[in-house]
């Protein structure tokens, strides 16, 4: 674990005022004694090191020996030191060495692991961090966008985000959506000019961009201001504080850390109250008692965390796939329900324009002519379809149009506009977009010798077959129309967009991507149900479901969702595995309802009209080549745009979720079994079952062998379905298996004291290696649900846990056993503590397998499938 804001060293604020945006944008470069064409390198760096990184959340990790100097903080650690340093005092001196000595290597063992872990994972969140184009030197270049400065000019354009807080010193067609910071879902259009009059809210700065708020159209050149914390949004992270919400299996986790300390409160006060009242010595019982405590304590359970999760991050890595947000794989191992868009992830997205037909169906070159004027100005984001009209062949360039305004694309309107003036003065709208919604603004269609007629009931018909014949064929369609506008007209908006001559329809073809149907079954083997919500119409939607053999129930489209109320679509959505023709907001309240429903939902999307869906989502996914909005909203980000990737990582989800379960286990069946018997022992023994030290070099030893579970392979049926939290099932095992634990613990008792007649040094050491060897093993039974021989255990784990079975065994018979209060053990008694090892690992193996197969057979039957 991190320590967040462990150093609060604070960074310089520019030398601007709070409202940097009623200044110009030639004051506020003076004042930042920058001018309007960016930055040299050397003073960008230094104004790094003055102004911090443009981070809002700036957790900003302590220097590393500041990092593990604080894991001492431990409270338990600190009793500990104490206490033995109050014993060093009256003259047991060896016992603090060796408790100092044994907290050292437990800490610096789980410190190293960690940051290893944290550093990797930190690289691969890097290799995708949003960048910016800057510049720098007078040149245009990208640089992460953690890396501006204040006095950098960067540009921007439709589907970024924008990186920091500045003013505009350039704008074409800007539409900025602010909602993240004023809750007004509405883009507002910004200008490269001062204020008429100042405002005092960044809301009314229409000369000025914050960090975190998106382009949706046009593009502009922005000179940064403030960055990082100093921001409106870092202000905002710093009083809304800027966890991520947990996911169910860290909460499961947590719920499960606070079982244990109760536990191990109620122990400690047992053993401290039995001293007590035995009249023992009160040092030493209590250096025991706090000994049992640290034992208890899951400390592992962070660094086990945190390396299982970064090792499958690394190993998604490989196939592909960052993690941004580690916990998000415990999320994707959870997930049952995969929610995605259509193209590139069952297209090839390779679209192309198959042909442009008129009203009647037949072949239309000015359909094609206008979708190229309308694509080719456009400034506002540019979809694959406008990138396949650019590409083909435009069949008459006009020479002498002037672009002189824009109504950018949005996914209600699901249209855009272009006006532009002939050489003539003869002005021009140019539209094109979703054939319902253009054929809505339409009155009139354009016949082939250029005429205007009425666009009555019997011609919308035709017009509908005419489209209807396209989706058919799987084909998607544009309708393209135009309005001539008033000379002089120089300004429109989506108000213009009536009145509209139909022209025609260009139709476009995206071959359906044929390894998406298998993929699709396996993930529906593996339990998880694939739906698609996508902006796209019903007919072309089902052609290509139907084209790649997909069994898909049910459909919905956005009107019909419009309809419902969120109970309603509660059970539709159920139902329904199509969901067509959706709005932004339609696909959040569907990924919203699902989620309602007890699915665990991921959502994979690249567009700027998928991100609050996946905000929405248990799991974001998106693509390295998405909008900066939808990889800023993801937890995973795949870099090639398809499903194997998606099920590689809840494959990999799901092992990192049963890797870290099997820690849980462990500890809380042997070791807290072995701990209680340590606690009951204190009632009747003489002496103390253990010296605290043996219990500090026994807990260190087992927490040792345990160190191969990150990496340990999984039984495969782990993988075979969604894997989620179970806090009555682990509870269920701990109480258990903790008591077959410890009745073969006062088995060992037993034995030791009645056969053998030892004494305090022999039982100790008795007990000392019939526990470690116990615990140990145990590791290689619970590690898997069946026959641990038929699934073996990872080399790196199978060798932590022989090495440290192996010096417990050791130990007793070298002069460190005899520091530490040890005597060699005697050949019979070695024999017998086998024979009770093995009839305890037959005992354990049966109960594991049966607690397990009680799991299965309660468990809910998948709701689809
Ligand atoms: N550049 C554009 N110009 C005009 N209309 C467009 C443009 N881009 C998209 N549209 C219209 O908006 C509709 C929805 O857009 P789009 O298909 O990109 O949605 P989507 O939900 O991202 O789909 P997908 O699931 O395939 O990613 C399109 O079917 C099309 O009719
Ligand atoms: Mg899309």
């Amino acid at each position: 674990m991190g320590w967040p804001g462990w150093s609060k060293r604070s960074y310089e604020k520019p030398p601007l005022p709070e409202d940097f945006w009623n200044l110009t944008a030639e004051r506020a470069a003076g004042l930042l004694s920058a001018g309007l064409d960016g930055l040299s390198d050397a003073e960008a760096a230094s104004r790094a090191r003055r102004y911090g990184p443009n981070d809002a959340a700036q957790i900003r990790r302590a220097p590393l020996w500041l990092q593990y100097i604080a894991r001492f903080k431990n409270p338990l650690v600190l009793i500990l030191l104490a206490a033995s340093a109050v014993a060093a005092a009256t003259g047991e001196t060896t016992s603090f060495v060796i408790i100092a000595v044994v907290i050292i290597l437990s800490v610096t063992l789980d410190f190293v692991q960690e940051v290893r872990a944290e550093n990797a994972v930190d690289a691969l969140r890097k290799s995708v961090a949003i960048t910016a184009r800057t510049r720098r030197r007078g040149e245009w270049i990208e640089i992460p966008a953690a890396a501006l400065v204040p006095g950098d000019l960067v540009e921007i354009k439709a589907g970024d985000l924008i990186p920091a807080d500045g003013l505009l010193t350039e704008a074409r067609d800007l539409y900025i959506t602010q909602a993240i910071l004023t809750g007004e879902p509405y883009p507002a259009e910004k200008r490269a000019a001062p204020l008429p009059a100042p405002v005092t809210s960044p809301g009314g700065a229409d000369n000025a961009g914050f960090l975190g708020t998106s382009v949706v159209s046009g593009v502009g050149h922005l000179l940064v201001c403030r960055t990082g914390r100093a921001t409106m949004l870092g202000g905002l992270a710093k009083e809304l504080g800027n966890r991520a919400p947990a996911t169910a299996f860290e909460g499961g986790i947590r719920h499960f850390g606070l079982l244990i300390m109760r536990l191990t409160a109620l122990l400690v006060l047992f053993v401290l109250l039995v001293n007590g009242l035995l009249g023992r010595p009160l040092l030493e019982s209590f250096l025991f008692a706090v000994a049992l405590a640290v034992g208890l304590t899951p400390e592992l359970l962070p660094m086990v965390t945190t390396v299982t999760l970064s090792h499958g991050a690394l190993r998604l890595a490989r196939r592909r796939v960052i993690v941004k947000h580690l916990p998000a794989l415990h999320n994707l191992g959870a997930m049952d329900l995969l929610c995605t868009d259509k193209t590139g992830t069952l297209t090839e997205a390779q679209v192309r324009v198959e042909r442009a037909v008129d009203a009647d169906g037949n072949p239309s070159a000015r359909a094609l002519t206008l979708a190229w004027i309308n694509s080719h100005f456009c400034t506002g984001i540019r979809s694959p379809l406008d990138a396949a009209i650019l590409a083909s062949p435009c069949p008459s360039k006009p020479e002498d149009l002037v672009k002189l305004d824009e109504v950018p694309f949005d996914f209600e309107r699901r249209c855009m506009s272009i006006l532009a003036m002939a050489r003539g003065s003869e002005t021009t709208l140019f539209v094109k977009g979703a054939p319902e919604n253009v054929l809505r603004r339409c009155s009139a269609v354009e016949a082939g010798d250029g005429s205007a007629r009425p666009l009555d009931p019997a011609l919308r018909t035709r017009l509908g077959e005419t489209f209807d014949k396209l989706s058919a064929e799987g084909l998607r369609a544009l309708a393209v129309a135009y309005r001539p506008m008033p000379a002089g007209h120089r300004a429109v908006t989506a108000a213009d967009e009536t009145d509209l001559v139909f022209v025609g329809f260009v139709a476009f073809i995206d071959p359906p991507k044929q390894e998406a149907a298998a993929i699709i079954r396996e993930l529906a083997q593996a339990r998880v149900a694939v739906k698609v919500l996508t902006g796209d119409n019903e007919h072309v939607t089902r052609h290509l479901c139907e084209s790649l053999g997909l069994p898909m129930r049910g459909i919905l489209t956005g009107e019909e969702v419009a309809k419902l109320t969120d109970e309603a679509l509660f059970f539709r959505a159920a139902e329904t595995d199509l969901f067509c023709r959706l709005s932004p907001q339609q696909k959040t309240r569907v990924v919203l309802s699902l989620r309602r429903a007890g699915h665990v939902v991921g959502f994979l999307g690249d567009g700027i009209n998928d991100a609050p869906a996946l905000h929405a989502a248990d799991i974001g996914i998106s693509v390295d080549s998405a909008a900066d909005v939808a990889k800023e909203a993801a937890d995973l980000i795949l870099l090639e745009h398809d499903l194997e990737p998606v099920r590689a990582a809840v494959e990999e989800g799901r092992r990192s979720f049963e890797n870290i379960l099997k820690y849980i286990l462990m500890g809380t069946s042997s070791n807290f079994g072995n701990m209680f018997s340590m606690a009951g022992a204190t009632l009747f023994l003489p002496f103390l079952p253990m010296l605290p030290v043996q219990v500090l070099v026994n807990n260190l030893l087992y927490d040792f062998s345990e160190l191969g579970i990150p990496f340990d392979r999984v039984d495969p049926v782990a993988l075979t379905r969604p894997q989620r939290w179970d806090m009555r099932f682990v509870q269920r095992f701990m109480w258990v298996l903790g008591p077959v634990s410890s009745l073969f613990d006062f088995l060992t008792f037993f034995l030791l004291l009645h056969l053998f007649g030892a004494g305090e040094a022999l039982f100790q050491t008795g007990w000392f290696v019939e526990s470690m060897l116990t615990q140990t093993m145990v590791v290689l039974l619970i590690r898997t649900r069946g026959n641990p021989f038929a699934n073996p255990p990872d080399p790196v784990l199978a060798a932590t846990v022989f090495a440290a079975a192996a010096i417990a065994l050791a130990l007793p018979f070298t002069p460190l056993g005899g520091w530490l209060g040890m005597v060699a053990l005697p050949a019979p008694l070695l024999a017998a503590i086998a024979g009770l090892a093995a009839v305890y690992f037959l005992a354990v193996e049966t109960v594991k397998r049966f607690l397990w197969r009680r799991l299965a057979l309660s468990e809910p039957r998948p709701r689809r499938f």
